[in-house]
């Protein structure tokens, strides 16, 4: 299947708008996280960020078309961002995903640290649960966590063994989260609602912890 120049246009265009959405919540610090568009899935392309842009500000050259290896499918100057390889595991694990977004935020660096030793985190019974898609009475989600490997294909192999279709999302230690859904619209709503609950349970310690100390010190 052929990506038209409008298709192309289209998905660069959405990248804008949810990376100025994001950057307006700080989402982005030290020109950290990267987004992707998939365009196609036989062959796998997507539209990704160039690496280490400023995605607090838009650009001419803020995007380049990737296929399923990372490579660049058309002549450009721009490098793909350096973690594209995990958008491609992304898209290859999980077939119905149509985009994916990566952020560094102190919540989810946080959760990921205090579970890592569970490699995984569980949340119950809150309502943004639903705007993950899962609308079950008392629904319970659990999200993998990985290591962060420096080395990119060991990361993204990391991450291909633990994601799946139950939730749309997987935490990197002490680096960030990757959240997916079918298209841009999902993707987002997706990203908002973990990083909603992750910070939430992390006020939640905090609040029980100095309820806890003011009663021994009272
Ligand atoms: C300087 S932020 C850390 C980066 O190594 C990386 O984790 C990241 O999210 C951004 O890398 P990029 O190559 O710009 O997509
Ligand atoms: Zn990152």
């Amino acid at each position: 299947m052929t990506v038209t120049l409008e298709q192309r246009a289209d998905a660069f265009r959405r990248l804008d708008e949810a990376k100025l959405a994001f950057a307006r919540r700080d989402w982005f610090p030290g020109t950290s996280g990267n987004l992707s568009i998939k365009l196609s899935d036989d062959p796998l392309q997507f539209a990704v960020t160039a690496s280490g842009k400023d995605k607090t500000k838009l650009s001419p050259e803020d995007y380049l078309v990737v296929d399923g290896e990372s490579r660049p499918v058309e002549p450009t100057a721009l490098k793909p961002s350096a973690e594209t390889l995990i958008h491609a595991v992304v898209y290859k694990r999980i077939p119905q995903a149509g985009a994916c977004f990566h952020v560094h935020t102190v919540w989810n660096n946080l959760v990921s640290e205090l579970y890592f030793g569970q490699r995984a985190f569980s949340i119950q019974g809150q309502e943004l649960i639903k705007g993950l898609g899962i609308w079950e009475e008392n629904a319970r989600i659990t999200i993998p966590i990985v290591e962060n490997f420096a080395h990119i294909p060991t990361l993204a192999a990391a991450i291909d063994k633990v994601i799946t279709p139950d939730v749309p999302g997987v935490l990197i230690r002490n680096h960030g989260i990757y959240a997916w859904g079918a298209n841009d619209f999902e993707a987002k709503r997706h990203l908002e609602s973990f990083e909603f609950l992750f910070e939430y349970h992390v006020r939640w310690l905090q609040l029980r912890q100095n309820a806890v100390s003011l009663t021994h010190t009272s």
